[in-house]
């Protein structure tokens, strides 16, 4: 099981030069973490892998699966969950509606839909919200309601941009233990800036920075970049600034 892109090419706009020129890079299932400063292309990255942007020129398939043309991009996305970045509330529609909402997108039929939002809504700690309207959810309530979307139709592959931001440390903390009971289940990207415990919660690190792979490989690899003089909790931010540093 791998997510290969192939020479992805992506512009937002004809004159702006391109966010991604001829992208490759293969992610082998597992847990990955996208590190990169802001403006890397680690969301245009995932916009790609999810199928919501088609690439210019080059592909992305998952498992050998691409997204190109209708019928197969439903199908790939039957099987890709994606958290993008800004989750909307959809007017009207309770926590659990909108949950159950986006596994019937996906092609679930509605009662396994409205079946399944329980549990990614229990996996997610919003249990007891599910009655409130989206509308009213607080920004790491919305985030965490994303997360259950993306959870609902049991994806193959799950992309999560940001999944942490805007979370309490307490339900930051639901987050790394969904991470945790995701091993082996379910292969996981996740974008973020946060840079603790990668060696708990993540198998490969990748660092994006201007749309290039700065670097690829296990954590203990990546945190072999960190300066000798840096205390215990810091070596995963050392490793990372000593690949994004630009000259000035
Ligand atoms: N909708 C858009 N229209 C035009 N340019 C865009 C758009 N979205 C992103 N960009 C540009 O594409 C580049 C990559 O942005 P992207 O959002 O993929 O980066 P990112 O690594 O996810 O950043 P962040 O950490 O800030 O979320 C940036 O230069 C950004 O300004």
């Amino acid at each position: 099981m791998t997510l290969v892109f192939d020479r992805c090419t992506y512009s937002y706009t004809r004159k702006a030069p391109p966010v991604l020129d001829r992208f490759g890079a293969e992610l082998a299932a597992g847990c990955t973490v996208l590190l990169g400063p802001n403006g890397a292309g680690k969301s245009t990255l995932l916009g790609i892998a999810s199928s919501y942007r088609s690439p210019d020129a080059g592909s992305v398939t998952w498992n050998g699966r691409s997204p190109t043309g209708r019928r197969s991009r439903a199908s790939y996305r039957r099987v890709v969950g994606w958290l993008p970045q800004d989750v909307t509330p959809i007017p009207g529609l309770t926590v659990r509606e909108q949950a159950a909402y986006v596994g019937w997108l996906k092609g679930m039929n509605r009662s396994d839909a409205w079946r399944k939002s329980r549990g990614a809504l229990a996996r997610v700690d919003l249990s007891s919200l599910a009655q409130r309207k989206s509308h009213q959810l607080s920004g790491g309530q919305l985030r965490r309601l994303g997360i259950a979307g993306a959870l609902v139709h049991g994806a193959e592959l799950l992309l999560l941009d940001e999944p942490t931001a805007g979370l309490d440390p307490s339900q930051r903390q639901v987050f790394r233990d969904l991470l945790h009971s995701l091993r082996g289940q379910v292969a996981v990207v996740v974008s973020t800036h946060q840079t603790e415990d990668l060696d708990e919660l993540y198998d490969e690190v990748v660092v994006l920075d201007s749309g290039q792979v700065r670097y690829q490989g296990n954590v203990p690899g990546f945190l072999w970049h960190a300066d000798p003089q840096a205390v215990a909790g810091r070596r995963a931010e050392s490793a990372y600034l000593s690949m994004i540093r630009r000259e000035v």
